[in-house]
């Protein structure tokens, strides 16, 4: 056995992902043992991040360690190797849920302010914005991302093509984004030429300086932008593709990133709730201002405000809000049945998976009616939204792509050290009055600066020039290992690009570029070309910003797999670690719901296998562990196996459902480790877990479907029972007895 331990960090998260977790750990344990592998738990769910934050008001056993600063620190460690699953990004109606959640289980945090006025309110607010949006993945990715599929998933994915809606070329579908006072409308960016710190300040009108941002510490080479979107022009933006939608008769469907875009896209997401239902806003305006309604949160969080008012108040406001509908259009559905609509809550339609979701389907959106409509997707900003309606434009004339003959999209995304927009959210500031905002410089220089109105929304963002030359080295490895054309998408009429573009063309000089295909497009021209070659069956790059790289990691996926759960994302840490994503995708909180109400989940990790394989060979590389190697390889070839065999879950209780899927995994895996030759050690070691898994498969397969289609009680959302979860998740004795035999 392998004489010193090696480390795998594996994060514990949220919903379905947590729920897999809790099956797989013991499987994982059993395999990674007799390699001198340790499986070390780190828990960043959102309930624990919060716990951690609040320490002071908890008892001694109730603490619990800050485990997300930890793990942040450990990036930055050569050897750290972190499988990261899918966490909850938090909007404030899901935090407010997992507070309560806590409260009700004996935790004394405090409530969350959401209109803070006391400092002492304030203090809590500002406590509670670490835990809110997106704010794993930013501390963890101090690396640039590499998200493929793998071939075995590709050859999968063509022998068992996803459903896929038809394209007609008369659907009415498109995309309505701002033309104009939006961020891409306003951008400045600048290199920096030396090292210095910065402020952000708002000169004012009324001649006050008000000081937004005191200090951010730039490094030269870095490149900085500012940017606003103007709130007149967002809301006239609103008007119009709410009247035009009504108009012509089409139903209207909001997308925002109101996640990772924590401060900007739920106010975005608010103005147009406020202009959809701006009459019963006016109207009530003052009652709602009373109440603390804050539209960010969206409609299902007035409709909570005002369940404390008179019945007769409650009823006059529902039957104003209901009678906006009546010239307003017809608005996409998020749960038709419950009459969930696009404007309930900012964090139930996210852009990434939002959009590639209504592409599939045919360019169609669910109504009211329980029926697909085609939809005006609205995307204010106009930075990105293009890419999706050259796409559009891309599936009305050809039809829909077909997953059988299509060509692969791989990314490799610029995201280390919080680069860009994604970044940006401790310098994005709603404006308080109008005035010149301003990036100024310690000496005094004014470095960028804008017109800006209240209500405006101002951020800087910025990006480091390692991050910028790490990301042109994997683009170029990744280029030349595959050796597939990468395309850099970059618009040189934007300017953040334009210095970007600068940047790419030096660092690419470092590399012999012989025999490898790069290219810089904007990204209309880089969609278009990437299109003309994915329906030739053929693969190209994309080598793309932080937003993009979001984008792009669902669009490709969910058209050539059906899901970006299938990822391989490989996030390189550049001090030299490894962060080791499972698939591409969210935490799929409609699968906890089957799980409860039916006994079957349907998440499928198979991202948690590749991650897993990736991992292993990580380590297997550095320590030249040769057990290690042979994990990693068995590994790859047990989830060739259960994909050829489509031993994968099924999204129908009764059905195999994610525990069957890891049995089989864990049957294949066993299987090939007895069947090598190369470790005598490990071929003994798994030769009875394997002959005991082939003899009971079809009894262990029987106990896992047995339970299905009864609720479970798994005790809790945010804070589930980790004893009734090991119970619900790990149903079957017969897989249980064999997995303890194997570890003794
Ligand atoms: N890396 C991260 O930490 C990320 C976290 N998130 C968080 O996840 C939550 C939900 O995000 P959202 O973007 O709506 O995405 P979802 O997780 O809800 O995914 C959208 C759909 O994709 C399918 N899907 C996703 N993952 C899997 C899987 N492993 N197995 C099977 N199907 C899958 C499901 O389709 P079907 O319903 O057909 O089964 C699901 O409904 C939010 O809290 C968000 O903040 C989002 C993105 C990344
Ligand atoms: O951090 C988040 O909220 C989501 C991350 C995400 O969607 C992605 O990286 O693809
Ligand atoms: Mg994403």
């Amino acid at each position: 056995m392998a004489s010193e331990k090696s480390k795998i960090i594996y994060t514990l998260t949220d919903e379905a992902p947590l729920l897999a977790t809790c099956a797989f750990l013991p499987i994982i344990r059993t395999f990674t043992a007799p390699a001198g592998v340790e499986i070390v738990t780190s828990d960043i769910s959102v309930a624990a991040r919060i716990l951690a934050e609040f320490s002071d008001c908890l008892t001694p056993e109730q603490q619990v360690p800050d485990n997300l600063a930890a793990l942040g620190k450990m990036t930055l460690l050569p050897d750290t190797n972190i499988i990261k699953l899918p966490n909850i990004s938090a909007s404030v109606p899901q935090l407010l849920a997992a507070i309560k959640e806590l409260q009700a289980k004996g935790y004394k945090i405090p409530n969350f302010p959401e209109d803070p006025k006391t400092d002492e309110e304030k203090s809590i607010r500002t406590r509670y914005s670490k835990c809110l949006g997106s704010s794993v993945n930013p501390v963890l990715r101090e690396g640039n991302s590499d998200r493929r599929a793998p071939p075995a998933v590709k050859r999968y994915a063509r022998k068992n093509p996803h459903s896929m809606g038809e394209w007609s070329q008369a659907s009415r579908t498109h995309v309505s984004h701002m033309h104009g006072g939006d961020f891409y409308s306003s951008e400045k960016s600048m290199t920096m030429t030396k090292a210095c710190d910065v402020k952000m300040d708002l000169v004012t009108k009324s001649g006050k300086t008000i000081v937004l941002k005191p200090k951010v510490s730039l490094l030269a080479g870095e490149i900085i932008d500012s940017m606003y979107m103007s709130k007149k022009a967002l809301c006239e933006f609103y008007e119009k593709e709410i009247e035009d939608a009504y108009k012509t008769g089409m139903m209207l469907s909001l997308h925002v990133k109101a996640t990772m875009m924590k401060v900007s896209h739920p106010i975005v997401f608010g103005h147009a709730v406020k202009i959809f239902y701006k009459d019963a806003f006016t109207k009530h305006a003052k009652l709602f201002e009373e109440l603390g309604v804050n539209a960010n949160n969206g409609m299902s969080s007035l409709y909570e405000k005002i369940k404390t008012l008179p019945e007769s108040k409650r009823e006059e406001i529902i039957q104003d809000l209901h009678a906006c509908h009546e010239h307003r259009p017809a608005l996409a559905m998020v749960d038709s049945a419950k009459g969930i609509t696009n404007l309930h809550s900012p964090s139930d339609v996210i852009v990434d998976a939002s959009m590639p979701a209504m592409i599939r389907v045919g360019g169609k959106m669910w109504g009211a009616d329980g029926r697909l409509h085609d939809t005006k997707a609205v995307i204010p900003e106009s930075t990105f939204a293009r890419i999706y309606q050259e796409m559009i434009n891309f599936c009305k004339t050809h039809g829909n792509f077909d997953p059988t003959t299509m060509g692969t999209v791989p990314n490799v995304g610029l995201m280390a050290q919080q680069a860009e927009e994604y970044g940006s959210h401790d310098k994005t500031f709603e404006i308080p009055e109008a005035g010149i905002a301003r990036i100024v410089a310690d000496d005094g220089t004014v470095l960028l600066e804008q017109n800006v109105e209240e209500g405006d929304i101002w951020r800087m963002c910025q990006v480091k020039d390692a991050p910028i030359r790490d990301w042109v080295k994997l683009a170029v490895n990744r280029a030349r290992l595959s050796n597939t054309p990468a395309v850099f998408w970059l618009d040189e009429y934007r300017p953040h690009e334009a210095e970007l573009i600068k940047k790419v063309n030096t660092y690419l000089k470092d590399y012999d570029l012989t025999g490898v295909d790069i290219q810089i497009m904007s990204q209309t021209r880089a969609m278009r070309y990437t299109l003309e070659r994915v329906i030739r069956g053929k693969d190209t790059i994309s080598v793309t910003g932080n937003i993009l790289r979001d984008y792009l990691t669902d669009l490709f996926p969910i058209m050539e797999l059906g899901t970006s759960a299938k990822m391989l994302s490989i996030v390189p840490l550049m001090a030299g670690g490894g962060l080791f994503e499972t698939g591409a995708g969210g935490s799929a909180p409609k699968h906890v719901q089957q799980l409860v109400e039916e006994n079957h989940l349907r998440w499928d990790s198979l991202g948690e296998f590749l991650a897993l394989a990736v991992s292993l060979e990580d380590i297997g590389d550095k320590t030249g562990n040769k057990k290690v190697k042979i994990l990693a390889r068995t590994l790859d070839e047990a989830t060739g196996k259960l994909l050829d065999n489509n031993k994968s879950p099924s999204p129908r209780t009764g059905e195999l459902d994610n525990r069957g899927s890891q049995f089989y995994l864990a049957m294949y895996w066993a299987e090939a480790l007895a069947a090598q030759t190369e470790d005598k050690e490990l071929q003994a070691f798994f030769a009875p877990l394997a002959k005991s898994l082939i003899e009971n498969e079809q009894k262990i397969a029987d106990e896992l479907k047995a339970v299905q289609g009864k609720p479970v009680d798994i005790g809790g959302y945010f804070v589930a029972d980790s004893e009734k979860c090991k119970a619900v998740m790990r149903p079957s004795p017969t897989f249980n007895a064999a997995l303890k035999a194997a570890r003794g």
